[in-house]
């Protein structure tokens, strides 16, 4: 199989679960490159009882990696940083081979991807507790923040490796355990992780990876008594499933859920700046980003110019194979969201939107669709109301501040918003108005590693990223010092 992938280092295509620092199970679940529909490789279907073993582990393990002093943790934590980005050109081939995204932008996801361990084994030895001031004398007050135990991880295949490090990272560097159920259709970016995770040191048992039938694995994780905090990035639908499943054991959750993100542009905005920015949020990775603008609100003095050169930016757009030179949008992950796009195109010019770009499946075939843009949107459409997860750039047009922000505003969700004005008083009001955990002033791409990620509404629970990060991976505990 490698050799279909040209691997440099052949021994990172791994299609054995990881549980306790073995390479268990044999492969029964397809994974299929979404650019060509071949399969290029098959990973196990484990059942409950396996699960239930590597959730073992990681608790056999906890107690002596828990112990070891953060800077210890830090150091492994950093050789495993050092191995992805040594490997980093072999990981994105495999990751485009499995998720479909151009190469280039599968690189840029190895290092962000390994920015999270390099950024959390540096924060492992900046877990600081406090001594509060005690209302008496004869005692002291000590707050101590230690390790929540077993930590159970579900992640999506939009970002087949940033979502585990993402988590993982700040989980070990507190001194947690992990079990990781990555997305059936990117189970192979996951395992080659595990593999450079094992060659930096990382002892048995302190990282492990099952694939299989998400309801049973998920069923597990979230029963298990021994799992103290469920982290999960994927579907709404999902999200509230989890939420619900772990409340039985009363397990810490951090969910980062679905979006609609608004991209406002204000008739002060530097309009070719906003188009850039725009062609940056609506179709990296194909549109499939928790965090892709659904929906594009333009003021009306501009609303023209800005179509105008967005269709331009956009019919410049390669669709291809990512793995080919000079793509910039590869196909979708599969027919259900090519169908949910095509469903939410259809709707939008049966109620009175305009095509100007695209629109249709790509001459391609397979999961591409045509890089499109949509003018005249308007509140009673589906691009509206949900996560159209796709290439499709549909054009709301508004005349106040007050009303963009209302649109903006209108949804259940509240993860990313964006908004491109040159004015210093509007852009901190209308910072401060969005409800989202993400904005972006005239920015389009705005992820890093060093900031809190995560979602208001019902987009979710906590936050990834930056010092935030790892609190969701540690207990409080007051220790009260009496009778001094
Ligand atoms: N917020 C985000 O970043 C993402 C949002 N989405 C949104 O969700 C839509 C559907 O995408 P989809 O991939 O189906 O997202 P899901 O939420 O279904 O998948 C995310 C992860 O959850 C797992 N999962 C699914 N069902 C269960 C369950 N019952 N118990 C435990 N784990 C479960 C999946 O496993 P398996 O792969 O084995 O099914 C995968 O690992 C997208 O079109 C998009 O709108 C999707 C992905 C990421
Ligand atoms: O789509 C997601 O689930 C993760 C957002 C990617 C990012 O961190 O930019």
């Amino acid at each position: 199989m490698s050799g279909t992938l040209n691997l440099k280092d052949a021994s990172l295509l791994k299609t054995a679960c990881y549980i306790d620092g073995a390479w268990v199970g044999k492969g029964a679940i397809d994974v299929t490159n979404p650019a060509t529909g071949e399969v290029i490789a098959a990973v196990p279907s484990l059942g409950a009882s396996e699960v239930r073993s590597a959730i073992d582990a990681a608790e056999k393990a906890f107690k002596d990696w828990a112990a070891r002093p953060a800077k210890e943790r830090g150091q492994i934590l950093r050789r495993w940083f050092d191995l992805m980005m040594e490997h980093q050109d072999d990981l994105a081939v495999l990751m485009t081979s499995e998720q479909g995204k151009p190469l280039a932008e599968s690189k840029g996801e190895i290092a962000y991807a390994a920015s999270f361990l390099e950024f959390y084994g540096e924060e492992a030895k900046r877990v600081h507790g406090a001594i509060v001031p005690a209302p008496t004398n004869d005692r002291r007050i000590v707050v101590l923040k230690q390790p929540v135990g077993v930590v159970a991880a579900i992640t999506p295949w939009n970002f087949p490796a940033a979502m585990i490090t993402r988590k993982v990272g700040p989980a070990l560097a507190a001194g947690c355990t992990c079990v990781v159920k990555p997305a059936s259709q990117t189970p192979l970016s996951a395992l080659a992780l595990a593999e450079l995770g094992e060659r930096a040191g990382l002892p048995k048992g302190v990282l492990n990876i099952v694939t299989g039938k998400a309801s049973e694995i998920g069923g597990e994780l979230t029963a298990n008594a021994k799992v103290k905090k469920l982290t999960f990035t994927g579907s709404t639908e999902v999200g509230k499933k989890l939420m619900e499943q772990s409340a039985a054991t009363m397990k810490k959750i951090s969910l980062e859920l679905g979006g609609n993100a608004p991209f406002i542009v204000f008739d002060d905005a530097d309009v070719d700046a906003a188009v850039e920015g725009a062609v940056a949020s609506k179709y990296r990775n194909t549109g499939q980003t928790c965090i892709c603008t659904n929906r594009f609100l333009v003021q009306e003095g501009v609303y023209d110019a800005f179509v105008e050169k967005l269709v331009e930016k956009v019919g410049a757009l390669k669709v291809g194979n990512g793995l080919e030179d000079g793509v910039n949008q590869g196909p979708l992950i599969d027919t259900a969201a090519i169908e949910k796009v095509e469903e939410h195109v259809k709707d939008a010019t049966s109620k009175g939107a305009k095509v100007v770009a695209g629109g249709k499946a790509h001459a391609l075939g397979g999961t591409y669709y045509e890089p499109t843009v949509i003018s005249g949107a308007t509140s009673d459409m589906l691009v509206a109301r949900e996560e159209t997860f796709g290439p499709v750039a549909p054009v709301f047009r508004f005349s106040t501040e007050a009303e963009a922000i209302r649109l903006a505003n209108h949804t259940p969700f509240g993860l990313a918003s964006y908004f491109y004005s040159r004015d210093v008083g509007r852009c901190w009001r209308v910072a401060e108005a969005l409800e989202s955990g993400l904005v972006g002033v005239n920015a389009g791409l705005i992820s890093t590693e060093v900031a809190p990620f995560g979602g208001w509404k019902e987009s979710g629970i906590g936050r990834e990223g930056g010092q935030w990060g790892i609190e969701e991976f540690l207990e409080v505990k007051y220790v009260a010092m009496a009778g001094l």
